[in-house]
């Protein structure tokens, strides 16, 4: 049976999953896997889509393999798994930055791994990793077509005041803009809200992405017309490890008054800065929810209170909301910092409804909300798969 493969590399896991093509050249999930707490504590799960275990390790806290030691642990497992009789055509790939250039997916080649390679600065926790994995497959398959799908892409058409930043115009016409990012999750959620709420996926909607690396979608109509992220990864919410957005004078005042170096001012705020930074403790909300200590309280409140605050923001851009839909690792699991969110939107008239919430249901709010609360898991390897085979059927054309 033929299938298609795709590879989400995050900042802190990377999830592959296997689509066969059914008969009337359907994608049909054969079986999915999740490389977890990059960097903390990894661990590696595969499963078929009936539930059987396909693969199962976890490393001890501090293990510090990185994205690309992971992948070579998962190309050996693949090289003899159990669904290897699948014809696999295709290999799609999250790629985190397109800028304004590719605004579509695009079939894998050689000129365009090195056009990529040169986003690298403006994407570091993911657009090398990205770039390892296309290069690992080229090497053992390179017959094998392989196509890469842009995080920035959705947010290509947004209006162009949702892309400046108030800076001189020249910068601006040389790509210093706000392209935005999770593109291929909010382009599922946009789907599936569709199918979920069609007169919801009609209206104004704040698409929450909390994962390790975070953003908000404003979506109109399920079109994104502004988001948190911008140039980089590194704007908007506070995330695991990332400041999101920051006064520049502090970026200022570290490199000219306190001595660091451009390489530690970036280390800083994309790895050891948000809730790490802030809880002194961890990057990741689950160990933080679990935790007593008054500074895990203080970064999940900041966290909260922050993604109020940029709520607010798209909230003049969309000119109201309608509704609010939760997605990602923290977006789908964490009742908490869902609620506190919530709260922090209660004047809008959103109503909570704790009950559903606190067994992550789909629908979270109370009948009569004047804005309406999701929670709606991602599949950015589902539509990783679909661009995927569409690539391939029009080359096949
Ligand atoms: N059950 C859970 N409860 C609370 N937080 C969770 C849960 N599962 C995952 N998370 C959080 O989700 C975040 C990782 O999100 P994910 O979307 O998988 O990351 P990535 O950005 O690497 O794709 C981590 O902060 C993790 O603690
Ligand atoms: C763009 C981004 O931050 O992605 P992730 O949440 O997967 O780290
Ligand atoms: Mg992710």
């Amino acid at each position: 049976m033929k299938a298609v493969v795709s590879l989400n590399s995050g900042s802190s896991s990377i999830k592959f999953s296997l689509f066969a093509l059914d008969p009337q050249g359907q994608l049909m999930l054969s079986a999915t896997g999740k490389i977890d707490k990059i960097g903390i504590a990894p661990s590696v799960r595969a499963r078929t889509v009936d539930g059987t275990t396909l693969l199962e390790r976890e490393w001890p806290d501090g293990t510090s393999l990185s994205h690309a030691d992971l992948l070579t642990e998962l190309f050996a497992w693949a090289a003899d798994h159990p669904l290897k009789d699948r014809e696999i055509i295709a290999i799609g790939h999250r790629v985190v930055h397109g800028r304004a250039e590719f605004a579509a997916p695009r079939l894998v080649d050689a000129a365009l791994i090195g056009k990529l390679e040169d986003l690298c600065p403006l994407a570091p926790l993911h657009q090398p990793h990205n770039l390892a994995a296309i290069r690992a497959i080229a090497q053992l398959r390179p017959e094998l077509p392989q196509v890469a799908c842009f995080d920035t892409a959705f947010h290509h058409d947004k209006p162009v005041i949702a892309s400046r930043f108030a800076l001189p115009r020249a910068l601006h016409d040389r790509g210093i803009r706000r392209y935005g990012f999770h593109g291929l999750s909010y382009e599922y959620i946009a789907r599936r809200l569709a199918e979920i709420d069609p007169p919801l996926a009609a209206g104004r909607v704040i698409a929450a992405h909390l994962g390790n690396g975070a953003s908000l979608c404003a979506m109109m109509a399920g079109r994104s017309i502004d988001t948190t992220m911008g140039f980089t990864a590194l704007d908007g919410l506070m995330m695991g490890t990332r400041s999101g957005s920051l006064d520049p004078g502090v970026v200022l005042h570290l490199l000219t008054r306190m001595g660091m170096s451009a390489a530690e001012v970036e280390d800083l705020l994309y790895r050891k800065s948000g809730l790490l930074g802030v809880s002194g403790l961890s990057s990741d909300m689950r160990t933080l929810s679990g935790c007593e200590a008054p500074e895990a309280e203080e970064a999940m409140a900041l966290f909260a209170w922050r993604a109020g605050r940029e709520a607010g923001g798209l909230l003049s851009s969309l000119g109201g909301l309608d509704g609010i839909v939760f997605t990602a690792g923290i977006g789908e699991n964490d009742a908490g910092i869902r609620s506190r969110i919530c709260r922090r939107l209660e004047w809008l008239g959103l109503r909570i409804d704790e009950c559903a919430n606190i067994t992550n249901a789909t629908l979270i709010s109370l009948p009569g909300s004047a804005v309406k609360a999701y929670i709606i898991p991602t599949d950015e390897e589902r539509m990783i798969a679909l661009h995927t085979l569409s690539i391939v059927r029009e080359k096949a054309a």
